[in-house]
């Protein structure tokens, strides 16, 4: 495993000023996610966690510290399409079909479609849309819609995966079904992956590690590693060894 390849936060600090205030989103933050990882990020509102994210797609700079993606400036990384990014409400174009919002990416870096074509058939098979290649936005279900979405990031084979929130709007059978499914699409895709999520149950499914962050300042508090084998059934979520990474992660994010 390399880092190198994979995510590098060192000492990354960044904070606001508003509204008279200054507020330290982010405090002395580092994080290595080593090439082929999956880690997720937990935290209350107002912790740092779409600021870090922001970083990481190049889309704000820090004040301090610095952010390696595939040892590329996150800006770099972006315009080669090393990284993929979907976030919680799919944000799919609603008049673009499936196979033209899942293109969307290449439009923006200006590669040409036709390569992409066998992969395009590939990517809509593994999220399971086939059939719905030219269905609407609007004609497909919610879960559908972040299916769309996570083939839309995967369509550059990015090395970096970013998921910010992905499930959040589905309920919780739905968002287990989809943990399943990310897991098998993670696993092909061999994607580094860092997973922004509220919930603690879908961290510990999907993650190698989860890290928990605070607020007042924006800050890394713990690191739990978590420690089934892949792939993991549902049968896990009711796992002694699950409840207690639970318990650890709950008190982690109280502040214990
Ligand atoms: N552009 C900005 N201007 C002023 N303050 C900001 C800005 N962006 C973030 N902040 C502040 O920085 C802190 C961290 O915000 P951030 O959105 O990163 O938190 P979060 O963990 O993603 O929260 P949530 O889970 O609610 O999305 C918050 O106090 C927020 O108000």
């Amino acid at each position: 495993m390399n880092a190198e390849h994979g995510i590098t936060i060192n000492q990354v600090s960044r904070s606001f000023t508003g509204r008279g205030t200054l507020v330290q989103a982010l405090s002395d933050v580092s994080l290595d996610c080593p090439e082929g990882s999956f880690t997720a990020l937990i935290g209350p509102s107002g912790c740092g966690k779409s600021t870090l994210l922001r970083l990481a797609l190049g889309l704000d700079a820090p004040d301090s510290g610095q952010v390696l993606i595939s040892g590329m400036t996150p800006q770099a990384a972006a315009k080669s399409g090393k990284t993929g990014v979907a976030f919680q409400d799919a944000a799919l174009m609603p008049w673009r079909t499936v196979e033209d919002n899942i293109l969307l990416p290449l439009d923006v870096l200006g590669r040409k479609r036709s390569a992409y074509h066998d992969e395009v058939a590939k990517l809509v098979k593994l999220v399971g849309l086939d059939g719905f290649e030219k269905a609407l936005p609007g004609e497909l279900s919610g879960g559908m819609r972040q299916r769309a979405a996570i083939a839309r990031a995967l369509v550059t084979r990015p090395e970096i995966l970013f998921l910010d929130e992905p499930f959040g709007a589905l309920d919780q059978i739905l968002r287990r079904q989809m943990n399943v499914e990310l897991q098998r699409i993670w696993m092909e895709s061999n994607a580094t992956t860092l997973l922004v999520t509220h919930g603690i149950d879908e961290a510990i499914f999907l993650a190698d590690r989860v890290v928990v962050m605070q607020s007042k300042p924006g800050r890394i508090s713990r690191i739990i590693d978590v420690p089934f084998d892949r792939p993991r059934t549902p049968d896990l979520f009711a796992h002694p060894t699950f409840h207690a990474l639970e318990k650890e992660i709950a008190e982690a994010l109280d502040g214990h």
